[in-house]
């Protein structure tokens, strides 16, 4: 195995670890700040570290199309290109081949598409991913898959999920071993229990270092993708991390730890932070909202950010209505601050036990509102 997972604590379904990697350790349950187009939007690596992210993820669409993985690579890598020293996670492209790209068409090969910059044709394959993601110099590295939108039909998402199994195949084959770097396999089925199981057991018999919950956060209901977690998780291996992409929300996040999942990235922080919500312990509000136009409190008084330690809901309420740069800059470091925190309160309530305890809490709090 070529990354070693420990797991130190159990809660029920959910897991303490930790995920030593060669360029670093992740404590889990994680989240993943996106760092797209080599840069975690608004924020400097240094102010990344101090919201106390260990790992980002980057996106491979983007940074194939722009500046190409060749020339990252020529750059010394992803790590040295972007000034990030801990680990990252890149995803493989499918995903967003599909939700960005034009023209897209898949195939037994992979995917071919235009780019959305210059319309240049591009065919990615399962091999092809992968050497982008070595090129990048990805700490861990995803199997191509194939997402299919909810709602689809039982046919349409079987055989999105078998084509990824055999894409996975591929991706296994085409991977370089290397201590401390990882390949993550991608369990697909939509909302079906059986094509779930079906996916995490083809999965399992390749070998992967760490098996991804794809195919979720696409349209379904939170239930429903709670549901799908409950007949998912307890297929995957005990001892490797469990990865569930694009998710989500606060609440998402500890829903999803309650079930088993490790790992997680999503946009929502970030891109929602630089459109005014900011998230705290009593739910969000949209510091463009005139009722914070003179409020001289900071954003969560019990926050360690640099937003809530030297400004004023007022101050920021004026940069993001101002559309000023230093506005994106405090809401994003904000956000990625509050769901680190979120993270760090879950792994100390699985160590000591008292995870429900946590989880009813956390909702009391966001159902709190007067904020
Ligand atoms: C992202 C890391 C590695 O992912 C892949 O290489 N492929 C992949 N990405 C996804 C991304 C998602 N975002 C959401 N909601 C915002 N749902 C997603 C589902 C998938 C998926 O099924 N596959
Ligand atoms: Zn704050």
């Amino acid at each position: 195995m070529t990354l070693r997972f420990t797991v130190s604590a159990t809660d029920g379904a959910a897991r303490r670890g930790r995920l030593e990697t060669a360029h670093g350790a992740i404590d889990t349950p994680a989240f993943m700040p996106v760092g797209t187009a080599a840069t975690v939007k608004a924020m400097t690596p240094e102010a990344v570290v101090e919201t106390g992210a260990q790992i980002i993820l980057g996106n491979t669409y983007h940074l194939m199309l722009r500046p190409s993985a060749e020339r990252v690579a020529k750059l010394g890598g992803l790590h040295r290109f972007m000034n990030w020293p801990g680990p990252i996670l890149t995803d493989s492209g499918g995903f967003q081949v599909m939700s960005l790209s034009q023209l897209n068409k898949v195939s037994e090969a992979g995917v071919s598409f235009q780019s959305h910059i210059d319309g240049a044709k591009y065919d990615l394959t399962p091999e092809r991913s992968i050497e982008i993601q070595h090129l990048l110099d990805a700490t861990i590295t995803m199997q191509l898959d194939e997402c299919v939108k909810l709602p689809a039909d039982d046919k349409r998402v079987s055989e999105a999920m078998q084509l990824s199994l055999r894409w996975a195949e591929r991706c296994k084959t085409a991977f370089k071993l290397r201590d401390g770097y990882g390949l993550f396999g991608i369990v697909q089925g939509g909302t079906n229990g059986a094509l779930r199981e079906q996916s995490a057991k083809g999965l399992i018999k390749t070998g992967f270092d760490g098996y991804a919950v794809g195919g979720l956060a696409v349209g379904e209901t939170q239930a429903e993708m709670f549901a799908t977690l409950d007949v998912t998780t307890p297929h995957l291996p005990q001892d490797r991390p469990r990865y569930l992409m694009g998710v989500g929300k606060p609440s998402d996040l500890v829903g999803a730890v309650q079930r088993g999942i490790d790992m997680f990235d999503c946009v929502m922080p970030t891109r929602s932070g630089r459109n005014g919500q900011a998230f705290t312990r009593r739910g969000t509000i949209n510091i463009r909202n005139a009722r914070h136009a003179e409020d001289p409190r900071p954003i969560d008084e019990h926050c360690r950010c640099p937003a809530c330690r030297n400004y004023s809901r007022a101050y920021v309420h004026h940069l993001v209505r101002s559309d000023e740069i230093l506005g994106s800059m405090l809401m994003t470091a904000h956000n990625l601050t509050y769901y680190q925190d979120v993270m760090q309160g879950l792994r100390a309530a699985i160590a000591e036990g008292r995870l429900e305890a946590f989880a009813a809490g956390f909702h009391a709090g966001e159902a709190s509102g007067d904020i």
